[in-house]
């Protein structure tokens, strides 16, 4: 499906993958995207195959093979979206992630949701009845790598409220790479 841009022609609808950390508020703020933008919306973490949620909830970090097929199936759901377009939030955390992602679907953007290791370490802590242990935010750092300049998409701060980080992201996405 395609939305009217201006009197001139269309714009395919976003196909946007929310990334960051554990505790960035990628299902949150990627929920209130999808909503105010009219499109699907799907939670990466739902993508895990049981033994990778059993990992984690045993404090263990995901490896890269652990990811890559959870990866892959994000990517299909991308590649099926591309014409209706949608909103996933995913970790992402790595470059070579985005790539296989982007691979799938090329005209996929990503949002970074960035943000100190303090505000995010009080969100994930206060966040009641998750599976991830709080004690797996050093690694999410640690293996994080930032969006670059040379990937597509944008980077948000997310030390606002939800309402203030969705309408940043209405706001540059015109000028986004
Ligand atoms: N911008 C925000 N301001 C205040 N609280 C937020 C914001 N974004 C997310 N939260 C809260 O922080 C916690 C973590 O958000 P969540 O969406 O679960 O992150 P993620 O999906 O990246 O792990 C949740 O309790 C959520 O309600
Ligand atoms: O790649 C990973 O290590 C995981 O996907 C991880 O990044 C993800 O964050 C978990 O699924 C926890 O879920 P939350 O991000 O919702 O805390």
């Amino acid at each position: 499906m395609t939305q009217s841009v201006d009197g001139s022609g269309t714009a395919p609808a976003p196909l946007l993958v929310v990334m960051g950390v554990s505790g960035s508020g990628k299902s949150t703020i990627g929920a209130a995207l999808a909503q105010r933008l009219g499109v699907p919306f799907a939670d990466a973490d739902d993508f895990h195959p049981p033994a990778n949620i059993a990992k984690m909830t045993a404090g263990e970090a995901l490896d890269d093979d652990d990811r890559f097929p959870w990866l892959e199936a994000i990517g299909e759901w991308l590649a099926e979206h591309d014409e209706r377009g949608g909103v996933i939030s995913c970790s992402a955390l790595k470059r070579k992630y985005r790539t296989q992602l982007v691979g799938h679907a090329p005209r996929a953007r990503f949002v970074h949701l960035d943000g100190s290791r303090e505000v995010i370490a009080r969100r994930q802590a206060s966040r009641p009845g998750h599976f991830m242990p709080p004690a797996l935010l050093a690694s999410q750092f640690a293996t994080l790598e930032p969006l670059g300049p040379d990937e597509p998409g944008l980077v948000i701060d997310v030390d606002q409220s939800v309402d203030a980080v969705v309408q940043e992201y209405v706001d540059r996405a015109g000028s986004a790479r």
